[in-house]
Formats: C-alpha cells, structure tokens, sequence
C-alpha cells in the first residue's frame, strides 16, 4: 500500500514526462486553455442552417391541432416539421436505450413540459427561434402526474396511452436477492432499523448543452453527424436502425466535448430532427439546445424513493439489508443502462459489508415528467445504492449507539473474502477496506474530531462528522450478460507504430474532459516504452476508430484501457521477433526493459522500438514468416466488472441560527487499483467530490404541482462553485484488479457515488443534539432549519 499527501508541484514541472504511467499534465490542455478546443457549436460548413425546437408548455395535454403558416411565411424560413410529418415517414416515434419508445415530435399527445412539439429550419439560430414564436399549437390540457406515488392510484390519469393495450402508469417491476431468506434473518434479528429516503431528480448540467450537426451528402448518400455524444458508435447503430440509413454511410463526429457526466449518452430527439432536416434541406444542419432546453429535458438522473431496512445483532454486526424502491422513470423510459439491467447496478446496495441475506424490490412508473434515469456519473444507479446503504448503516450506528466508523470496521468483507460474491450475485473483484478506512480516519484525525465535536456540543454548536465508504461496480461489462439494445459491451482498440517510431492508437471510448488523449498514450507508453507525446490518441470518430460502447459507468479505463494494453503488448510481441533477427538471437534469449529489446546477459547489445519500428517498415528480411509493418487490432471482452472502493470523511459546521451548512474538511481516499496518471485521477476526484455537495446540499429539479419544471434554469437549480467547497484532503490505496491486464479500476465517478452520504451523514450527526435522525438532500438551509424544529419536509 503507497500512501498519501504526495504533493507534487506538477503545474511547475513541464518536464515530468514519465514514459507510461504517472503524474504528467495532460496533452490536451494547451489546446483548451488557449481557446482552442473544437466543439459542436465551432462547427461551420457553408450553406449550414439552424434548427430551433419548440416545446410544450405544459406537462400533459392532447395536441389538438397545429397551425404553421405563419411560422412559414416568417423571413428566413425553410421549413417547419411537426410530428404528423414525421409520421408520414415513420419518423415520429424513436427506440430509447432501454427498450422503450420516445417520441421524437409529439403527434398525438405532450407528456412533460419541454417535450418536443415542432422544428424550423431557418437561415440562422435568431430566425428559426422568432418562427417558433408563430407556430400556434392547440393544446387540451389534461391532469399531469407528477407524484410518483401517485401514478399507480387506479384513478390516475393515463400517461402513456400510445403503447397498445396499457391501462395504468407502470412502467417495470424488478427485484433481486432472496426474499424469503432475507424476511427470515429479519425475523431473528436483535435490531430493525428503517429509513425512508429520498434521492431526489437532479441533472448532470454539463458545461456545454447538447447538440448536432448533420450534414446528409444526397450525392454519396453519406450522412456526417457531428453531435455531443459518449457514445458514438452506439448511437450510428440506432440511427442506421431507425433512419434506414445503411450504417457504412453513416459517419458519427464527437469532437471536444464540454463534459458528459451521463447526460450524453442518449440519443435525443433534437439529433434525429437535424438528421431529418439536413436531409429535407439538403443543406448542414446545426441545432444546439440553450441552457433552459438542456435542463428540461435532458437526461435527468435518481428520482428513486427508497425505503432501506437494516437487520443486526445487539453488538454490531449486520445481518441484513432490505429495500423498497419507488422508481420515477418520467414520461419515457430512457434509462440508459444494459438491457438485462432495468434498475442498472442498483444491486450493490450491499455495500462494502458481509452480510447474510439482502432483497430488493423495485417498481418504476411513468410520470409527467421529462425521460431519464440516466447514469449521472454513478455507473447505473450505483450512486442511488450507496446512498441508501451508506445512510442506513449510519441509521444502524445511532440506534446502536456505536461509532458508525467501528460499526463499519467490524463488518467489511475481509481482504481473504475475494473475490466475493454479493448476496444479490455480483462477484466483487479485489478489494482491502480495512486500510482505506484507517488511512481517511488517520488524515482526519478522527479521534480528535469526535473530541473537538464534543466540546463544541457543549457549547451549543453543531459540527458534524460524516463517513461513507463504498463499493462501485464499474466497467461494463462481460458480453456474456451485457448489452445496450443488443450490442455487446466489448471494446475495440488499434494501435500503429509509424516507421520512425510514432505511434497512434484508435480508441472507440470518447472523452469529455477525462483526459484520455494523455492517459491512453500513458497506458500504450508503459506497454512498449515510445513516449506519450509521441503517441496520438484518436477517438470519436466513427470512420476513423474501431467499434465499441462508449464512454460512461467510468469504463473507459476497465474496457478500453485493458483493450490499449493488450494491443500494445501484442506489438511488443511481434516487436520482440523483429529484434530476434536484428539482433541475431532467439526471441527466448530477449530482455525487455521499457523502449528496447536487449540480449539477456548482454545489455550492451540492444535494439529500441524505434529501431524496430523503422525495420518493420525499412529494407532488408524479416524473420520468417513475419508480415511487414508495426500495428495491432484487438476486441476486448471484459472478463468481470472493476470494484473501486473508497473511505470519506466530511466535517461540517451547521450555523445555529441561519441552519447554513458549511463543509468544513473533506478526506477522500479512493482504491481505483492501479493508478495511470495521479493527477488526472486527483482532478476526477475533486470534479466529483464537488459534484456531491452539489447533490447533497443545493441541487433538485422540482416541480410544482401543474408539472411546470422549477430549476429550468442555473438561477433556480444551484451548482456549486468553488465558494461552497473545501480544499480537497485526498489519499490513496492500491488494490489492483486481477482480472485487469494492468491492474486498473474505473474513478470517473467514484466520487459523485461516495460523497453525497458522507456529507448527508454528517449533517444529520450535527443536528444529533435535535434529536435528527435523517433530512432528504438537497440539505438547504431551509430543510435543515425543518429538521432542527422537528418538520421533516413533505419529500419531493
Ligand atoms: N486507475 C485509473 C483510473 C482512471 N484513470 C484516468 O481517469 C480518467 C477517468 O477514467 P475512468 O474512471 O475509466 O472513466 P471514463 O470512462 O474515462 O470516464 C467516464 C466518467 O468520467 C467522469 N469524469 C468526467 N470528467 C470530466 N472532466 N468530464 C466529464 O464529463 C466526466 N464525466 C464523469 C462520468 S459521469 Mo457517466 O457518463 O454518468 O456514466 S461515467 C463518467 C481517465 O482519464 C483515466 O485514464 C487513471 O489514471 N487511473
Ligand atoms: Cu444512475
């Protein structure tokens, strides 16, 4: 185990460039900090128009009928779609990601407020937007549903009235463990302890908006698309699917990408209709969605109205757990997670723990509300599970009145357990707790805060200690039982070594931000020993790159960073014959140290893999039977998940008069196994440890009563910015994964998935002197000031 507080004053040192893994500054940079990343929104192609989208205004209403003319006339206008043309082509309704169907313009009827109703192309983004104005669309208002307790009442209204034969909001019932098994340890346990909690609807808003530029040549009958995508081959498949496009026409560009966070991966309506517009047009189309737009009705994530039960005995040792879930799913189901996950990992609600039996029972409905669920940096709904099991263990720890860090200690699946399997069947990979948790409890001198809060009690004020530990399951996933709508999660990966000894790997992941332009040449660095900066990193490029899922659940590290190594390894393989004959020894008789071949006992005699490289491709034989040339092409199956884990520490200070919170200090020391870049791993950690103050403390879309969405825009639903956050305590442990061919685990999400409950609980042992036992995020000074008088808040 390597440990901790390593300060390395990498932004002064230009010229740490390891060869493979470890602190370097990231090869993108240069370009982003001087203005010149390249973006949907930077694209320009000559003749290109604009598209704008109207939406309804309301969150539930029959359409009763649409008047364009108007619109039409409007200066600048080439053309006005609406659903029912749409659906003269087929084109009105598409498939979501999870097996579900959305619509792409509203024919018969509107189900959330903000969904799409019409489109005009105009000559530019201020002529299509003032056209929207003169579309008059006639609405019959009906009830919305906007409770998702209320939807299976017998009398609710009906939502979703265009799937044949549905009579009632229900979307999917799923469950998982022993029910019978769990009821009876239950039955037998010295201590119950139960929750309701509610992990509110909030939204990824990633930096940039999403949007498109299609650009469909009726010449070659090539459709070029570039759009904000995590997943551009997944999403040329589903457009090859649903426009009857054959996908070799089909080019799908994700340049630069302004964050991702989950809200990405979803093919929304506004792509298809700038598909449908370029092809009307004949001209590039560009559509890209404005603040308030990607808000309302993009990707929302949670929703999920838990009820979590904890079984132990009277001294500590937990028994088992039990959950409830309500799940809201919004209009349309389009969660996008694999196909035979509906609830996506939720399954790990077990925790980081050993216990005896555990159940879930989950239902989802359809609400008036906009489609989603998706995987907001939580690798489908693990952010959702650890919330629930990381509170109500801290629920157990008060009952007990036990240190919730002892209370922890004494029930962590222990090192020899692995791999472990969980009682809902996942097969946890690696994992040492022990020494992660006692490495955060030694940064934060967790003796001394309990003693500092004690005395602080006495004198009335409130400070809280909070502490969550988690288990993620990231890196999806094996072939065997995942897909996203038939399609295998396997990654493809190519690498070419040029003669001079430059390289180029072809990634089918796609960054957002993550790095991966430095960590993918780090990881093909250390595999073969050619520096990063002569490596070229080339990604979201569907013509370009080899085929696979995308990046999301932090797989690009599990999936893709497995499928760089071994490409790299497999040209080192054949790198390795080509020195045989350079150097006139057998290939047994070959030493590799990073960058050559050396015969063994003779260091003196050495070939490096630029050498090798140039007479892969240069004059003169090459051992029998090898091709010429220096590249390699894999498809990576992975054999399991990655189980990262983590210890958080959240200290914070509760202003007894204004119920402020403030987050005071945050340890988090996070086991990602083997770490590539350090730097970028502590930049991940600190991006989500931000994120879950945001979840924990301010963020949550809302809805009043009428179904009118209330964060619509960043005035109403608050980020946090570095104001509201600490100076980031981070640490770390090593617990490589074995299955892994370098040992690495995913750490994208690591810590939006760990810190909200750390802070959740720290809150809630702050108000401890009210005798508080749990108060639902987002902890407002408003909420807070509830609790402390004893009124909860009626949840959302
Ligand atoms: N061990 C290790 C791991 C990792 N790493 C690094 O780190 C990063 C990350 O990784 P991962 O974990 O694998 O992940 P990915 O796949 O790449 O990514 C994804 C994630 O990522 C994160 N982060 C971030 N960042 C940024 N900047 N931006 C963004 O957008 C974002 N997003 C978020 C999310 S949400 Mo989802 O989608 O919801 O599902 S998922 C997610 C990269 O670079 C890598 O390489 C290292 O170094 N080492
Ligand atoms: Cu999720």
């Amino acid at each position: 185990m390597t440990t901790v507080h390593e300060r390395v004053d990498t932004f002064h040192d230009n010229d740490q460039k390891p060869v493979g893994h470890g602190r370097m500054l990231r090869k993108e940079d240069p370009r982003f900090v001087r203005g010149r990343g390249r973006y949907v929104d930077d694209i320009q192609l000559p003749g290109m128009l604009h598209l704008a989208i109207l939406r309804a205004p309301v969150a539930h209403a029959r359409i009763v009928g649409i008047d364009t003319s108007a619109a039409e006339a409007s200066p600048g206008v080439k053309a006005v779609v609406t659903g029912a043309m749409l659906a003269q082509q087929g084109l009105a309704w598409m498939p979501t990601l999870s097996n579900d169907v959305q619509a792409v313009l509203a024919t018969d009827k509107v189900r959330f407020q903000g969904q799409e109703v019409a489109f005009v192309v105009a000559e530019d983004r201020y002529a299509a937007r003032d056209a929207l104005e003169l579309i008059d669309v006639e609405y019959d208002i009906l009830d919305p549903v906007i409770d998702a307790r209320r939807a299976l009442e017998p009398d609710a209204p009906l939502i979703r009235d265009d799937l044949e034969g549905k009579a009632n909001n229900h979307c999917f019932d799923w469950e998982t463990g022993d029910e019978a098994a769990t009821a009876a340890v239950f039955a037998r346990a010295d201590v119950v302890v139960s929750q309701d909690l509610v992990y509110p609807r909030v939204h990824p808003a990633p930096l940039e908006t999403c949007g498109a530029v299609a650009d469909f040549d009726a010449v070659d009958g090539k459709l070029r698309l570039w759009s904000t995508t995590q997943a551009p081959h997944a999403h040329r498949t589903l457009y090859a699917i649903v426009a009857g496009i054959p996908e070799h026409k089909i080019q799908v560009i994700s340049p630069d990408i302004g964050g991702g966070f989950g809200n990405k991966v979803p093919i929304y309506p506004g792509y298809v209709c700038a598909i449908v517009a370029s092809i009307v047009t004949g001209k590039p189309v560009k559509w890209m969605e404005d603040r308030s737009e990607n808000l309302i009705s993009t990707g929302f994530a949670r929703d999920y109205i838990m009820r979590g039960e904890i079984a132990a005995t009277r001294d500590g040792r937990i028994l088992a757990i039990r959950t409830n879930v309500l799940a809201d799913h919004g209009a349309f189901n389009g969660t996008a997670a694999p196909v035979k996950y509906p609830a996506g990992f939720f399954g790990v609600f077990t925790g980081s723990y050993d216990i005896e039996a555990a159940y879930c029972k989950m239902t989802a409905v359809y609400t008036n509300k906009a489609p989603g669920g998706v995987a907001y940096a939580c690798s489908f709904r693990i952010t959702e599970a650890v919330y629930l099991v990381e509170r109500i263990v801290d629920c157990l720890a008060d009952e007990l009145g036990m240190d919730p860090a002892e209370l922890r200690l004494k029930n962590f699946i222990r090192p020899e357990q692995f791999p472990y399997t969980t009682k809902t069947g996942w097969v946890y990979d690696s994992g040492d707790y022990e020494p992660t948790m006692r490495l955060a409890m030694e940064m934060a001198g967790y003796a001394q805060l309990r003693r500092e809060q004690e005395e602080k009690r006495a004198r009335g004020e409130l400070m809280g200690i909070g502490i969550s530990f988690f288990t993620e399951a990231v890196g999806a996933g094996p072939r065997k039982d995942m897909d996203i709508l038939g399609l295998g999660m396997a990654d493809g990966c190519e690498l070419r070594v040029h003669p001079t000894g430059k390289a180029v790997v072809r990634l089918s992941v796609q960054s957002q931000g993550q790095g991966h332009e430095t960590t993918f040449a780090q990881i093909v660095a250390e595999e073969i020993g050619i520096p990063p900066a002569d490596i070229d990193v080339v990604h979201g490029d569907t013509d370009n790159t080899p085929f696979g899922l995308g990046t999301y659940g932090s797989r690009s590290t599990p999936v893709s960073g497995a499928a760089a190594a071994l490409v790299a390894r497999k040209v080192r393989d054949k790198a390795r014959i080509i020195a045989s004959g350079m150097l006139e020894v057998s290939v047994a008789d070959l030493d590799w140290e990073k960058g050559a071949f050396h015969v063994k006992g003779d260091p003196g005699k050495s070939v490096t893999i630029q050498d090798i490289a140039m007479r892969a491709h240069g004059a003169g034989e090459l051992p029998e039977g090898v091709e010429g040339g220096l590249e390699a092409q894999i498809c990576y199956n992975p054999s399991n998940l990655t189980y990262p884990h983590g210890a958080y520490i959240c200290v914070v200070d509760v202003d007894p008069g204004t119920a402020q919170v403030k987050v005071r200090r945050f340890i988090a020391v996070d086991d990602c196994g083997t770490r590539i870049n350090p730097m970028i791993i502590e930049g991940q950690v600190h991006g989500g440890l931000t994120d879950g103050v945001g979840m924990a403390l301010m963020e949550m879309i809302a809805f009043d009563e009428d179904g009118n969405c209330l964060g619509a825009s960043l005035m109403d639903y608050l980020i946090p910015t570095a104001l509201e956050v600490p100076d980031w305590e981070t640490g770390f442990t090593v617990t490589p994964s074995p299955h892994h061919p370098i040992g690495a685990k995913g750490v994208g999400e690591s810590a939006t998935v760990g810190s909200p409950p750390a802070i959740v609980n720290a809150v809630v042992d702050a108000l401890k002197p009210f005798g508080v036992r749990h108060a639902d995020m987002p902890l407002t000074p408003s909420r807070v000031w509830d609790a402390m008088r004893g009124q909860a808040r009626p949840p959302v």
